[in-house]
This record gives structure tokens, sequence and C-alpha cells, in this order.
């Protein structure tokens, strides 16, 4: 596909794709005199708003030089995640600052180049995130159960959508999709959701970061109660610590980039392995 490209003045930017670690996707060649001919985007998931969207990465500055330059600020940071999966509230909260935020991690992903896999539709935060994410041009995934795929119940849907048989499939394929766990605020499914990646990650299922997004103190009472548990002997320091809060989107990206999984589980699990069911024979019918 041909890049598209402007000119103003004596320079000419060209369109560029860049790939999740912050590196040129493509070729970009000079012909003749000094023509960029190609240049051709990896991410075919992308493509439709690739095309929408500019990005003066490159400058050509004389016929045979071509300079590449980190520009403008929708040029994608590096981030070691390919997508993030988020949970929040399917209402918006009483104060902005949940909205706002909601917003602001979208667009922290955008610039980042991160992908959104959430629990679809377009219902409170929910819906604040994806569209976020999906102006700005990344991929969604919706994972949604049947049974709440009606749009008087989803609000409508942005991006891909995935449809699962229950609630439990829904988490299951939600985790395995993300390369990290982000919950905003939120009432009881964001919860449920949070805590359930927390028990993962602490029995051994996964090592992916769980980052709780606390804005304005929302998670305060929560994050004390967790600490009382600590103090009680309910959960080792260690577990506490594989919960990464931050009071803004963009500390809280630095800080899921930056951590490295210190909790060890030695538990062996085999992800490929069927449900089981038997009955234990009872000890006294057991032949010796
Ligand atoms: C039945 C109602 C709303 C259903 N709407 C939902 N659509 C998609 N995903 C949902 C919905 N409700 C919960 N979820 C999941 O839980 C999290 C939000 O739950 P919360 O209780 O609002 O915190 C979210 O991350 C979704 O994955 C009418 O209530």
């Amino acid at each position: 596909m041909p890049a598209r490209f402007i000119r103003s003045g004596l320079r000419r930017s060209i369109a560029v794709h860049t790939n999740h670690e912050g590196s040129v996707n493509g070729d970009a060649r000079l012909e003749g005199g000094g023509g960029l001919v190609f240049v051709e985007p990896a991410r075919e998931r992308n493509r439709k708003h690739s095309e929408e969207r500019f990005h003066p990465l490159a400058v050509m500055k004389g016929d045979n030089d071509m300079e590449f330059m980190a520009a403008e600020a929708t040029v994608e940071k590096k981030s070691r995640f390919r997508r993030i999966c988020v949970f929040c509230g399917s209402q918006c909260g009483k104060k902005t600052s949940y909205q706002e935020a909601a917003i602001e991690l979208g667009k922290e992903l955008v610039n980042s180049g991160i992908d959104l896999v959430y629990g679809g539709g377009s219902i409170g935060l929910m819906g604040l995130v994806s569209h976020a994410v999906h102006d700005g041009g990344r991929h969604v995934l919706g994972v949604i159960p049947k049974s709440l795929m009606q749009k008087e119940l989803t609000g409508g849907t942005v991006g891909e959508v995935r449809a699962v048989s229950d609630m439990h499939e829904r988490k299951a394929e939600m985790a395995r999709q993300a390369d990290a766990f982000i919950a905003l605020p939120g009432g009881y499914g964001t919860l449920e959701e949070l805590l359930e990646v927390i028990t993962w990650a602490q029995l051994g299922i996964h090592k992916k970061p769980v980052g709780l997004l606390n804005v304005d103190g929302f998670y305060n009472s929560l994050l004390s109660f967790i600490d009382m548990a600590v103090e009680e002997g309910f959960i080792s320091q260690a577990a506490r610590h594989i919960i990464i809060s931050a009071h803004s989107a963009k500390e809280l990206m630095r800080k899921l980039e930056e951590y490295v999984p210190e909790y060890k589980s030695t538990v062996v699990w085999d992800t490929e392995q069927k449900p089981l069911s038997f009955v234990p024979e009872p000890e006294s019918s057991i032949a010796s």
C-alpha cells in the first residue's frame, strides 16, 4: 500500500508506520529524483486507521538524504506490552475525574502503541476507554458473553467483538489475550475481575503485571483492607506486591513497564488440561 505524503515548503513528510517497539515497520526508499516511493505497514489490523492518521516521523531534507526524527505526539512510544486488558465500571461514576482518567488511560495506550482488550460495549467507563483507544487507531477487542450482547445492554460496540458462552469464559479469554491488566474505578464486576487476576498471579497461573489506577483515592479503602489482611496473616508480603498502583495513567504505565515479577508460585499448571471428574473410592474398599 503506497503511503500518502504531503509537501510543505522544502520539507516533505511521509506517513510512517511503527511497530509496538517503536521501530519503523516496512520500507521507505528514495528513488530517482529523491521521490519517496513506498512505505509498507506491517500491521494490517491498524491499516484503516494508519491510512487516516498522519505520522510525521520522517522528514526528507535533500534528494538523497532522509533523516528520521521523533516528532509530535502521535508517534508511538516503545512498550513491552502488545495488548492490555482494562477492567472498569459499566457506570461512569459520579466524579468527572473517573471519566477523565478512563479517557487519559485510553490515550496513554494509544501513545504507547498498545491495543485494548476489555469486557465489550460502550456503557460507562468501558465506553470511554474503548472509544479513546479506537479513535486513536489502536485495535480494540471486546469479549462479551452472548447473553449480554444486546445493544440495549452494551450500548453498542467498537472494534472487534468476540462472543463467549459465559462470564467465566470471558475472563479466561480476556486474560489469555492480554500482556497486563489495569483496573479503573468500578463496581462488583470490576472488583471481581481484578481480584481474580491477582489470585491467578498468586497461584502462578500468569506472571502478567496487574495495575490499579487509584483515581482520586478510589481504591484507598481496598488497599487498606488488603494491608490489614497482610497484617492479619492472610496475604503474604510477596503477594501484596502483585498489585501495582498509581494515581495517574502515565505513572501507572511507567510502573507497569518497569515491573519485574518477583512473586514465585510452586504450583505447576497444565493450561491444556481438560476438566476431569472422578469419585475417590472409600479407603476401606481399596484392595491391598
Ligand atoms: C446487565 C447490565 C449491564 C451489563 N453490561 C456489561 N456489559 C459488558 N461488561 C460488563 C457489563 N457489566 C459488567 N461487565 C464486566 O464487569 C466489569 C464492569 O462491572 P461493574 O460492576 O460495572 O464494575 C467490566 O470490566 C466488564 O468486564 C446492567 O447493570
